[in-house]
Formats: C-alpha cells, sequence, structure tokens
C-alpha cells in the first residue's frame, strides 16, 4: 500500500488529477444500490454512471474508466451476492474503501392495474426473488420468475413493449419515478432486511482507522492441509480478533478447490490485526487484503487488553530488552 490518508469528502482522487471522480453503480435509476450510492460522503459533487451489471462495475473500476463502484455484497437474508464476492476475490486489483447499509422493503409494480393472482410472469433481480418468494408462492401462485439485471431495471422494462413479462418486485421509490401502479406493497418475507453493499477503488492507502473498523480478506484453502481452517480460524482467534462474516466459495478451478472470504473486526493498522495478516500470510502466502474500512453502523468492539496496541508495544519492548541484556 501507498500514499496518504484519502481527503475528505471523496475516499480517494480521481484517476485524472482536476476531474470530478466518476463512480459506478448497479442500475438503472431506482436500484438499491443507487440509495447506497447516494449515501456516500461528497457523491454529490462526482460523476455517477448506472451500469448493467456488478461485473461491468468491478472492470471499469479495474481499467481506470471509473475511480470508484458501489456494488451490493451481501444480505441479511439471502446470504452472500456471489457475483461480488467472486469478482473481488478474482484479483487483487481492487480495495474495499467503504461499507453502506440499505434498509429493504419491496413492492410489486405491475404493467397495468391487475389482481395480483392474474400474475403470470414477474421480473426482479435474483435476490429479490429469493427475499419475496413466500409472499410469491402465496399470493402470486401462477408466476413464473423472470430474472433481470436488477430491481430497477425489471420495473423500467415493464414501460418497454420489447418485454412480456406482468410485474416486477423493486423499491418503492420506482413507483414514483415511473408512475407504475402499485399492486402490492411491503412483500418481503422478512421485515427489518438490510443488504449491505461497498465501495471499491483501485488499490490505494486504506481509510484511516476510526477504531470501529472492518477489514476483508480472501484466503484460499490449501489442498492437503489437514485443519487448515482450524488454522486460519486459530489466527484470528489468538489474537482477539472477532469475524463478522465468513464464506467459502468454490474459485471454479475444479471440485474441491475453495477460497473463504472472511470480514473481521480491526484495521491493518492496528498491532494485532498485522500480526494475524502477517501469520496467516506464512501459513497461506495466497492470502489477498482487500481493504480496512469504516463499520457502517460505528459499534464498538472489545478487544482483550492483551491484544491491544499497547499490550503488543509492551511485549516487543520486553523481548527487545532481553537481547540487550
Ligand atoms: O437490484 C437492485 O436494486 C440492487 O441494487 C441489487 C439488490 C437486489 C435485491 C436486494 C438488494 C440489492
Amino acid at each position: 500500500m501507498s500514499g496518504t490518508v484519502p481527503p475528505a469528502g471523496h475516499d480517494a482522487g480521481p484517476v485524472t488529477p482536476g476531474a470530478r471522480p466518476r463512480y459506478v453503480y448497479l442500475g438503472p435509476e431506482g436500484t438499491f444500490t443507487e440509495a447506497a450510492l447516494r449515501q456516500v460522503p461528497g457523491v454529490e459533487s462526482a460523476e455517477c454512471v448506472p451500469v448493467g451489471s456488478v461485473i461491468t462495475a468491478l472492470a471499469q473500476v479495474r481499467s481506470g474508466e471509473a475511480d470508484f463502484a458501489v456494488v451490493p455484497i451481501e444480505n441479511s437474508v439471502e446470504g452472500g451476492v456471489t457475483a461480488t464476492l467472486d469478482d473481488i476475490a478474482a484479483d487483487d486489483d481492487l480495495q474495499i474503501r467503504r461499507e453502506i447499509l440499505v434498509p429493504i422493503s419491496f413492492v410489486l409494480l405491475g404493467r397495468r392495474a391487475m389482481d395480483p393472482a392474474e400474475i403470470r410472469t414477474v421480473s426482479t433481480h435474483t435476490h429479490g426473488w429469493a427475499q419475496v418468494r413466500h409472499w410469491a408462492a402465496a399470493h402470486l401462485p401462477q408466476a413464473e420468475f423472470v430474472p433481470a439485471g436488477s430491481t430497477a431495471a425489471a420495473a423500467r422494462g415493464l414501460l418497454d413493449d420489447t418485454t412480456s413479462y406482468d410485474a416486477a418486485v423493486c423499491a418503492p421509490l420506482v413507483a414514483e419515478q415511473t408512475g407504475l401502479p402499485v399492486l402490492a406493497s411491503a412483500i418481503e418475507d422478512t421485515a427489518g432486511a438490510v443488504t449491505r453493499f461497498v465501495l471499491v477503488s483501485r488499490p490505494g492507502s486504506a481509510p484511516a482507522p476510526t477504531g470501529s473498523d472492518k477489514t476483508t480478506v480472501v484466503v484460499p484453502l490449501p489442498e492437503d492441509h489437514p485443519g487448515a481452517l482450524m488454522d486460519i480460524l486459530d489466527q484470528f482467534a489468538t489474537r482477539g480478533i472477532n469475524l463478522s462474516r465468513i464464506e467459502s466459495r468454490p474459485t471454479g478451478a475444479g471440485l474441491g478447490s475453495y477460497f473463504f472470504s472472511i470480514d473481521f473486526e480491526g484495521h491493518v493498522a492496528e498491532e494485532r490485526v498485522k500480526a494475524a495478516l502477517a501469520a496467516l500470510y506464512r501459513l497461506i502466502p495466497g492470502i489477498r487484503f482487500l481493504g480496512s474500512y469504516p463499520r457502517a453502523d460505528q459499534r464498538r468492539y472489545s478487544v482483550p487488553e492483551y491484544t491491544q496496541d499497547a499490550a503488543y508495544r509492551a511485549g516487543q519492548e520486553w523481548v527487545a530488552g532481553l537481547l540487550g541484556r
């Protein structure tokens, strides 16, 4: 990592000095991702460009066409957004700079005012469908699901003669934006669902530690290493580091080839995190650091006293003193 603490407002500067930073996000207008983007400080004066997929958004950051991407990564009901987890993990050329939480509630919009029981086909993002499937089974028993690139893309497709589905599941805001009739509201199976989004850039300096931070790493599962997961977890446990997410994903290289995507509490500038990362690197050199960034909920976590920075320093000084005796 290089550089200094990023300026206030934008988390890092644009590629072209003096130009407005360019943010790409999963669009079109009215997606939950756009709601996440609007929470990023300084975005009001930036250029914001909707794109059709998470893969395109991340590719544009990698290629330098965009400075930042906002993409969904995890949902409190449905779990990880695999397109994002896999694409971010594929290389070490992206860095997570911020997480953003958005509460999720869905409406059913129709091509025209109609009884939901008449609906034969309904479109939305796969994560949207996963969060309304019980409601749909009870209220749209005939309906077949038509996957769309995003919830808002599904809704906007209803304005278009080239699509033929009857209804779409999306954010309530899209009803106001499009004027399409609301056939049902608050149709989510689980009230209070939250989706977590991340702001991603090319690698640079990590945002400064706040005392309430998270770090994301990708750890390939080594072959022929009995207890590998236990050894990985041990590096965190012995340093008093709490994990907030761990998921295994196939690498795509063949059956049995996996990586772990891990979020944990702490910042790479903290001694216990540095020590854990160094130990993991010795254990599994293919580990990738994907960023340290402030927790969206700013929740404070307790760190055992023996793994706080002061304890590390005291331990290092004691050992250094042994050499000088
Ligand atoms: O399609 C959207 O609106 C998105 O932003 C992705 C998504 C879909 C469903 C729940 C949360 C985010």
